[in-house]
């Protein structure tokens, strides 16, 4: 692991970091903020997904997360939205599809198969990196993450719910098999039977398996992704069928920016606080 800088931010530590992926085969950059409390204990960990086009500097820079992650004792971790320098074909012909888009799946089509894995990569490699090299609990761990983000923190945890205690989204992508930006991906990520699309889509797993604990997502009315990408009506309906706890909160006026992220920040940041901190 390289680290590129490390700055004080708000008794805490903000510091950027690189190393070499064996989940995608390249390097990596993430971010960690880690609270003054880790000078005590271990503290749990909150990692958050960023949306298309993102890197792992977007949420650390526009969310505004830093001061009440620093108050609440929460370590932060932002990981990169894809692998980079790969030059696969077809990797940077859009913005929404190969470099910053790599949906937070492990690909199985070629070519994108053997480096497109950043499921396993958030799930397992960068877990085990960070409570290795930072003061961070093992068995509190928290995931959440804006639309394509909200849609892979959401998948994750529902695949993965030992490994994830708390699990939020901004604006999730919540039905993929079902969109433009899902069929896309997942037509080239994961082949053109939508059978097997149905185990990346937080719709299609909530119907299969509740996750178990309460499930907190926002969604900007103004936001001009809401009716032909994010279908947050249809999140709705799969936990009302299968009994999932979740808050769904529509704000009006408020878009798919950031703005609207670092507007309902610490909402989330106390949601996953109360589960991740209990006792
Ligand atoms: N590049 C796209 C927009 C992509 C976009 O809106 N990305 C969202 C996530 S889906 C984001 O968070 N962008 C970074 C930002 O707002 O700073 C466009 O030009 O329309």
């Amino acid at each position: 692991m390289q680290t590129r800088s490390v700055s004080l931010c708000h008794g805490g530590q903000l510091g950027y970091y690189r190393h070499a992926s064996s989940s995608t085969g390249t390097e990596m950059g993430f971010a960690v903020f880690v609270p003054p409390q880790a000078a005590q204990a271990p503290v749990p960990a909150l990692y958050f997904l960023a949306g298309l086009t993102c890197t792992e500097e977007t949420f650390v820079i526009k969310a505004g997360a830093q001061r009440l992650a620093a108050e609440l004792g929460l370590m932060l971790v932002a990981c990169d939205t894809s692998p980079r320098g790969l030059n696969l074909p077809g990797d940077a012909e859009s913005w929404d599809f190969g470099v910053g888009a790599g949906f937070y799946l492990d690909a199985t089509q070629a070519p994108w198969a053997a480096h497109y894995r950043m499921s396993q990569y958030i799930n397992v490699e960068l877990p085990a990196l960070i409570e290795s090299q930072f003061p961070a609990r093992g068995d509190r761990r928290g995931l959440f993450g804006h639309s394509m983000g909200g849609h892979g923190a959401l998948v994750n945890a529902l695949r993965h719910p030992q490994r994830w205690q708390s699990v939020s989204a901004f604006a999730p992508i919540a039905n993929p098999v079902a969109v433009p930006w899902g069929e896309k991906a997942f037509s080239r990520y994961l082949g053109e039977d939508r059978s097997a699309w149905v185990q990346w889509d937080a719709c299609e797993l909530m119907r299969q398996q509740p996750y178990p604990g309460p499930i907190l997502v926002d969604q900007g009315l103004a936001d001009q992704f809401l009716a032909s990408q994010l279908h947050p009506d249809a999140l709705q309906a799969a936990a009302d069928a299968s009994g999932q706890a979740l808050t769904l909160r529509q704000h009006a006026g408020y878009d798919h920016s950031y703005w609207f992220i670092q507007s309902f920040i610490d909402d989330h940041l106390r949601h996953h606080a109360s589960i991740l901190l209990a006792r």
